[in-house]
């Protein structure tokens, strides 16, 4: 903090224009982000939320493509490493010329270089699924459980496709790739397969697109947990960057910030370097909850029934009158709903489990201790299967 303030404070410069180099410039903190629609609009919106709370610095973008958007043409399985979208932007971080990566935070791999790590997390959005239906079918059909046998629903995602075979067995899931925009015009083409696709409510909402959501997918509706760390930015930096930090606490979310590090735990003692259908749902208690538990799903504990919106927070009391969307009227307790599920959705080791968590500590651990409670409910034994298969297809698209 004392540096950023401590730091010259000079004429105007705009982000994204370089400045003359006859005048002095403001200082500078470089954000990097990849060059997709869906990038650029989350890293402006970082942008714009460190210029509100520091007027005084300038910010510039530099969005590149990554190795990963770069071989859109071969097969996603052939990338089994999350890495293929961060790691060019990560050795600008490494060597300086970047002050701040802008993630998606789902697509940010749990294990990041040594010297750089998760600086922030701004505050979640909706961490939803959507399903997007077809338009010539939008009258039609309402949801999944509407559409006739053997329809195509586009999703490319292990999690996605696995959770609903489960459900809705009835239905065909065939790839669907490319950007958001790409997805949907697949979608709306009379000639194409697809009836609906899944997207990212978030996606879909940050793009303007929130008006194509048919329903909202969760636990409670459709089983649908949603991906680690779906809906939020996650902001990477380097460790020993204190002028960056000190930049970042003014924007950072601490109730997401200890979601997605309880989440990216359960995700990373899991995963053992691949990625698999994981599932989760965390949510903050409100006051007037139940008692403290850890119970497989169904023996108890009565699930919210919906998201407050933007806000990922329990409704949990009765009446559900209070102001649940205020983090005055939150507990320091967390409940994860959580699933590994396996590809063809026959089997899967589901819980849900209930934490007080007041720091990082207790978010990591949390993590931990339902990743443990899943390898007892037989997650193991499902991840065993699913990368003897070798089939992977990992979350990680083209947003
Ligand atoms: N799979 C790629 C991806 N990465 C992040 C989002 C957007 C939403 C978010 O912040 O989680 C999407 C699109 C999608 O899954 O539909």
């Amino acid at each position: 903090m004392a540096g950023l303030q401590d730091a010259p404070l000079v004429t105007a410069s705009t982000t994204e224009t370089s400045v003359p180099a006859s005048t002095t410039a403001k200082q500078t903190f470089h954000v990097g982000t990849r060059k997709s629609l869906l990038a650029r609009v989350q890293a402006d919106q970082v942008v714009r939320d460190l210029k509100a709370a520091w007027p005084d610095y300038a910010f510039e973008i530099h969005a590149m493509s990554t190795t990963g958007d770069n071989n859109q043409a071969t097969a996603l399985h052939k990338f089994n490493e999350k890495a293929l979208w961060t790691q060019e932007l990560e050795v600008l971080l490494q060597g300086g010329e970047l002050d701040l990566i802008v993630h998606s935070l789902k697509d940010m791999p749990t294990q990041l270089p040594i010297d750089l790590h998760l600086g922030c997390v701004t505050k979640r959005e909706d961490p939803r699924d959507a399903l997007v239906m077809k338009p010539t079918l939008v009258d039609k059909y309402k949801g999944l459980a509407d559409l006739p046998e053997g329809s195509v629903v586009g999703t490319s995602s292990l999690r996605r496709i696995a959770l609903l075979k489960r459900r809705y067995p009835h239905l065909k899931y065939a790839d669907v790739r490319g950007n958001l925009g790409t997805r949907l015009a697949k979608l709306d083409s009379p000639e194409s397969e697809y009836s609906a696709i899944i997207l990212a409510v978030a996606g879909l909402e940050r793009l303007g697109m929130g008006t194509r959501i048919t329903a909202f997918l969760s636990k409670s509706n459709g089983g649908m947990l949603y991906a680690v760390g779906q809906g939020a930015l996650g902001i990477e930096t380097r460790k020993d960057d204190t002028r960056t930090a000190g930049l970042l606490a003014k924007i950072g979310c601490e109730r997401t910030t200890l979601q997605a590090l309880a989440e990216r735990s359960l995700m990373r003692t899991l995963e053992g370097g691949c990625s698999v259908p994981i599932g989760v749902e965390t949510e903050w208690i409100s006051r007037k909850s139940g008692p403290l538990a850890t119970q497989e799903v169904g023996v108890g504990i009565k699930p919210a029934d919906e998201y407050h919106k933007l806000t990922g927070i329990a409704e949990t009391s009765a009446g559900g009158t209070d102001a649940a969307g205020e983090d005055g009227d939150l507990t320091d307790e967390m409940i994860m709903r959580s699933i590994v599920v396996s590809l063809d959705g026959q089997e899967a080791a589901e819980l849900e489990t209930r934490r007080f968590v007041r720091s990082k500590e207790d978010a990591d651990e949390f993590g931990w201790e339902v990743a443990k409670q899943l390898v007892g409910q037989g997650a193991d034994r499902i991840l065993k299967g699913i990368s003897l298969d070798r089939g992977i297809i990992h979350e990680q698209g083209n947003a």
